[in-house]
């Protein structure tokens, strides 16, 4: 009993979902001693319309292994095991149950829904030689409410309550997170560039919604908010799941996103605004958004990549809105001139 405690003051100990989900499956594995311990998350691709979804491993530990093994989260989505080729997963997400069976090489699956305060997410899977027993089975199901829990009480405070993305108040810990990434940070060194080899690059996107004001104007605010809502659904349909979504107030969204090149970025934003100018939102029609990007850069702060975007946004706006334009193309053409300054905010 006392061993379950202490795994649960562990598991509850940190605010990293990653760290949360290798401590779940470390505590399972101490206190079962199974075969094998994963916590498999599906993803839905959502590009472009695909609506293809796959196996993502959060955390999965082996008999034997000291160490918890873990797909990255920028993974390429494409080469993830698609859902359908684990049916059984599926079922215990859709039935919301547990599902016991016993495998061709004689061993025992258990499979455990994992869901959010909003939706089913994933499964907990326990391979083991001997059926899993009741008891156990009931301890896995209560350790389980305690991450579920857990899990939304990060959520009250990490998430916005509208549209249910990323708040402000995150952001800075999640850019700073990726800036260590960036090949010549501190960090990256540090790790002897062994996790970089690729060369990160992240990319900061602010999307503002064109005449906001008349929408709350012509049609009330529980409308205008409804709105809010559905251009959440179709920023998460449009960029990767990896990408960080986040509503930072009012009708102004931001994105940060990992990806190859700015001509990937500049897709993806256009991406997103198609789907938007394309959408028909119930009662109010076809909207636009403007979106402004930049390159996050060593040494970057958020308010001054922020800054960056927003100013381009800005360009968007002055030059028609529902467009997409990038910071450093606009400097590259002399349309803007590149900031130098810091800005008030920063100085103090
Ligand atoms: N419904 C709703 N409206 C909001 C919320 N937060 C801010 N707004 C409204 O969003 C509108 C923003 O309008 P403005 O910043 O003037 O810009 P706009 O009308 O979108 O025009 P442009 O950005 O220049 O295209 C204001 O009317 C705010 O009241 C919210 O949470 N819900």
């Amino acid at each position: 009993m006392s061993e379950v405690v202490d795994h649960l003051a562990e598991l509850t100990g940190f605010r990293d979902r990653d760290v949360m989900d290798v401590t779940l499956v470390s505590a399972l594995r101490d206190l079962l001693e199974p075969l094998s311990v994963a916590i498999y998350r599906c993803i839905e691709l959502g590009e472009e319309g695909c609506a293809q979804s796959r196996w993502l491993t959060r955390a999965r530990l082996v008999a034997g292994e000291a160490v918890a093994t873990a797909d990255p989260l920028w993974a390429d989505p494409s080469r993830l095991p698609p859902c359908s080729d684990k049916p059984q997963r599926l079922e215990c997400m859709k039935s919301r149950g547990v599902l016991q069976l016993q495998q061709a090489d004689g061993s025992w699956l258990t499979i455990f829904p994992l869901a959010t305060e909003r939706e089913v997410v994933g499964v907990l899977e326990i391979v083991s030689e001997q059926r899993l027993k009741s008891g156990a089975e009931r301890m896995v199901c209560s350790v389980l409410r305690i991450y579920h829990n857990f899990q939304g009480l990060l959520d009250y405070s990490e998430r916005d309550t509208l549209t249910g993305l990323l708040n402000r108040k995150t952001f800075d810990e999640s850019f700073l997170k990726a800036l260590g990434e960036l090949p010549g940070s501190a960090a990256c060194i540090e790790a002897g560039d062994r996790r970089h080899a690729g060369g990160a690059r992240y990319f900061l996107g602010v999307i503002d919604i064109d005449h906001f004001k008349s929408v709350n104007d012509r049609f009330g605010h529980l409308i205008g908010d409804e709105v809010l809502l559905l251009l959440s659904r179709l920023m998460r349909s449009s960029f990767r799941f990896h990408d960080l979504l986040y509503r930072f107030g009012g009708e102004e969204f931001v994105v940060l996103m990992r990806c190859a090149d700015e001509a990937d970025a500049a897709h993806a934003f256009e991406r997103l605004r198609h789907n938007t100018e394309h959408y028909a939102f119930p009662q109010v029609g076809h909207i636009s958004v403007s979106v402004g990007f930049t390159e996050v850069r060593p040494g970057d702060s958020p308010a001054a990549a922020f800054e960056r975007a927003d100013r381009a946004v800005y360009h968007a706006k002055d030059a028609g809105r529902n467009q997409v334009q990038s910071h450093a193309a606009l400097v590259a053409a002399g349309a803007m001139r590149e900031q130098t300054q810091l800005s008030a905010v920063e100085l103090f």
